[in-house]
């Protein structure tokens, strides 16, 4: 997407977010204020022409919506940031099989006018991202953005006794999706050995080796967050379309659908109609098939049609070569004994020995000097002296109210305030990203939000402090303070 127009697109709904605010005492705004953030989450802005804005929304209603609710908002919003004489189109993905945008021109009061319709075809550069689960069941070809990270692909993923079946299997899904007897493939093994890594490597090649394909990644999380926006706006059977149109489709932590009935039937008739037409489901869990709690038989069942393959803790040799491995990319090559030494510390997953090697890279760049086996030691003793302080939410909230000078209180609060709603995103964010709690336990511990505002606060944040010098150093200050 244009950088750009994604910027001023943030700008706008910023001045909108602190136009709500202004207003707390206005009941009408208050109520606004709540669908706000889950409202335009799925809104997105296409292109900007000669004046002419488009933004893509699901479906009607969201087009709808906007337009009773917050049309003089974001009019004055586009003015502030475009001038005057901006015309809002929208692009409504929703049965719209040439995604022809809907035009509507607004007055500088507010209010919509009927204006001529645009040239009726796709849009160039249509992305139809995840956020927006609706679309168009006659749109052949959707880009969509896959969620894979390059990082994970089968070059960086290295194979030993622990993960060797899994690794195998996964190869020849990436050459042949959906037409091995390995449908679904299902991962399972303890925390961070490797099965979100193996799961994306499939994908990455899959879109390596052809590029037509639909590859998908999601946390089940997110499917089941998916589902329920869409079950509350009855559009139950345009999430399964979207679904259906995947031809590579990996869900994470699919253990989370545990007690999810609803969702759980979805799943269940995505499942059957993808197997049915020949496309590749790979799912991973922290437990095997038979020991997901609270999963309808005849999904469970389907989980075996495929193979369950398990990956355990790597082994002294396979840490040891990971840890060659990441280094050699960073270009820091270790003599044989500090590589032993390294290898032996982090026993039971990959995801804490890269922690060790990254500290190790840190250390050899900050102090630019040969280590030795002895500065190694005394650096991991450090490293495990700081990690013995256990990093969860009340800490992580700890942290981020001393940084910004704020109680307790004020952070759990629902006020809006951007100097409050602000360091509340990044205390969600940095919750998700540096403890295991889910998207809900997070939710609970901030004061009672829900599971889909913090999934929106870790995406703003991820997406804002790309583009926002301010934001982008509020991390990196506060990474370095609670890790510290
Ligand atoms: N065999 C491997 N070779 C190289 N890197 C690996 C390997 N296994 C895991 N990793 C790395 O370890 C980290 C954790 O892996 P990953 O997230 O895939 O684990 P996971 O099993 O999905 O964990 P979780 O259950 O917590 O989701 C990632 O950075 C990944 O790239």
């Amino acid at each position: 997407m244009d950088e750009n127009l994604m910027m001023i697109w943030q700008k706008c709904l910023q001045f909108m977010r602190d136009n709500l605010n202004a207003a707390e005492d206005n009941s009408d705004l208050k109520k606004l204020e709540k669908s706000f953030d889950m409202l335009f989450d799925k809104v997105q802005p296409l292109s900007l022409v000669a004046n002419n804005l488009t933004l893509i929304v699901p479906s009607d209603f969201y087009k709808e919506y906007i337009e009773d609710n917050y049309l003089s908002l974001l009019s004055a919003a586009l003015k502030k940031n475009l001038g005057k004489g901006v015309k809002l189109w929208y692009s409504v993905m929703e049965n719209r099989p040439t995604g022809q945008e809907k035009p509507v021109t607004m007055n500088m009061k507010g209010k919509s006018v009927p204006t001529p319709k645009m040239q009726e075809t796709m849009p160039q550069g249509f992305s139809a991202n995840i956020v927006n689960p609706f679309v168009v069941p006659g749109i052949r070809k959707v880009n969509i953005d896959s969620n894979l990270k390059s990082d994970y692909s089968f070059d960086n993923y290295i194979e030993g006794e622990s993960n060797k079946f899994a690794a195998t299997v996964a190869r020849s899904i990436a050459k042949r999706p959906g037409a091995t007897a390995f449908n679904p493939l299902f991962l399972h093994g303890g925390y961070g050995v490797g099965k979100t890594h193996l799961g994306q490597a499939v994908g990455l090649e899959v879109k390596n080796q052809f590029p037509d394909k639909v590859v998908l990644y999601l946390s089940s999380e997110k499917f089941i967050q998916q589902f329920i926006s869409a079950a509350k706006a009855h559009k139950q059977t345009e999430f399964a379309n979207f679904y259906q149109m995947v031809d590579v489709l990996i869900i994470d932590d699919i253990q989370f659908l545990s007690g999810k009935s609803a969702t759980q039937d979805s799943f269940f008739h995505i499942f059957d109609h993808l197997h049915q037409n020949g496309k590749q489901i790979i799912l991973t869990s922290d437990k095997a098939p038979a020991d997901i709690m609270d999963i309808q038989e005849r999904i469970v069942s389907r989980f075996k049609w495929g193979l369950s393959a398990e990956i355990k803790s790597p082994d002294l040799s396979t840490r040891r070569q990971i840890i060659v491995d990441k280094l050699s990319r960073d270009g820091i090559v270790l003599p044989g004994d500090m590589l032993d030494f390294l290898a032996a510390e982090a026993k039971t997953n990959v995801r804490e020995l890269i922690g060790v090697i990254n500290s190790v890279i840190a250390y050899s760049t900050v102090y630019r000097t040969d280590l030795s086996l002895e500065l190694l030691k005394d650096t991991i003793n450090k490293i495990a002296a700081n990690q013995k302080k256990v990093i969860n939410i009340p800490y992580i909230q700890e942290v981020v109210c001393d940084y910004f000078g704020i109680k307790k209180e004020q952070l759990l609060s629902k006020t809006r305030k951007r100097e409050i709603a602000l360091p509340r995103q990044l205390a969600m964010y940095f919750s998700k990203e540096l403890t295991n709690a889910t998207f809900t336990k997070i939710g609970e511990e901030m004061g009672g939000k829900d599971h889909s505002t913090v999934m929106y606060a870790c995406d703003t944040i991820k997406d804002v402090s790309k583009i926002d010098k301010e934001v982008k150093k509020y991390v990196k200050d506060l990474a370095e303070r609670i890790k510290k």
